[in-house]
């Protein structure tokens, strides 16, 4: 039998038409959600991104300002338009697209960016917030999948999630989150040996290794739930994941598809994080 498939633009969908009122409810007290995006240089996929991003802020009526900035653009440049950004009334949420330009230090930039204008949940503050479990923005990719898994009702608690990728922005953050939940949470990654051994124990496999088709049958326990968060092209330049859905399918209980599982709650939460942003910044003023 098939896995079942968790469709991660249908939950996004979902998810999206609930922001959409959120940003209807805003507007009516007069304040526009604002969401600054910043692209350095000419990566083809990050200007695909970022139009994306742009949309659908459009879509469900979001204000959305693209700063693009050429590749040779200095580091001093790209902190000087943060500021800026920073201090901007109408703008709730910054994102910087990545990556960055080598010359230029994303750890710096990042941190550079107001922690309650952080919606890409990156900065080191909303990091440490994130690690104490304190109310602070979550980073998109993670917070996706979290929702990918209630969605879906899958148990979190008492389960054995494996992570394989230890990223900034997807590994280390996943875990933190499955970990928040009670899941008991095993890092793995490329340089683990004898990986399927501890693949093999997960009832949550979370792939983020960043390898076309990496997590073969070999893997993956039966009935185990697979997350796949890969990005990748194949050999015959064909989007794919981590995991190499055509031998995992029949095997894991559930799974999400590339194209269309993790992939769009990633921009999903992006929204959802930028109306908080401005939900809280108007509480703030009526305190
Ligand atoms: N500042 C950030 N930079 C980057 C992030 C991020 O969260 N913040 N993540 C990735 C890229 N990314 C968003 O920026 C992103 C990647 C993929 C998708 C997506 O919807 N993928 C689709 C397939 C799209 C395609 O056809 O190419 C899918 O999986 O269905 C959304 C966002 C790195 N940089």
């Amino acid at each position: 039998m098939s896995s079942a498939i968790i469709n991660g633009k249908e939950i996004g969908q979902e998810i999206r038409s609930s922001v959409a009122e959120r940003v209807a409810r805003l507007k009516e007290q007069g304040l526009i959600p604002g969401l600054a995006v910043v692209l350095v240089g000419d990566n083809q996929a990050s200007a695909t991104y970022v139009r994306n991003k742009q949309k659908s802020c459009e879509a469900i009526g979001m204000f959305s300002e693209l700063i693009k900035l050429p590749e040779e653009t200095t580091q001093e440049e790209l902190l000087v338009q943060i500021e800026c950004l920073n201090n901007r009334e109408d703008i709730h949420g910054i994102l910087v697209q990545l990556p960055l330009p080598k010359h230029i230090d994303e750890d710096t930039v990042i941190a550079t960016i107001a922690v309650e204008k952080d919606v890409d949940g990156f900065s080191p503050v909303s990091v440490g917030k994130m690690m104490l479990g304190q109310e602070t923005f979550l980073p998109c990719t993670p917070f996706g999948v979290m929702k990918l898994l209630e969605y879906s009702g899958i148990e979190i608690a008492g389960k054995h999630a494996v992570i394989v990728g230890r990223s900034h922005i997807v590994g280390k953050p996943m875990g933190q989150l499955l970990l928040q939940k009670d899941a008991t949470v095993t890092y793995t990654h490329s340089k683990t040996p004898d990986l399927p051994s501890f693949t093999k124990q997960a009832d949550i496999l979370i792939a983020a290794v960043g390898r076309a088709n990496f997590i073969t049958k070999e893997h993956v326990k039966e009935g185990a739930v697979v997350i796949d968060v890969g990005i990748n092209r194949d050999e015959n330049n064909k989007l794919c994941g981590d995991v190499n859905f055509a031998e995992v399918d029949g095997i894991a209980s559930h799974i999400t598809p590339v194209p269309g599982g993790v992939g769009p709650m990633t921009i999903t939460m992006l929204l959802f994080n930028t109306v908080q942003a401005a939900e809280t910044k108007l509480a703030n003023k009526m305190k």
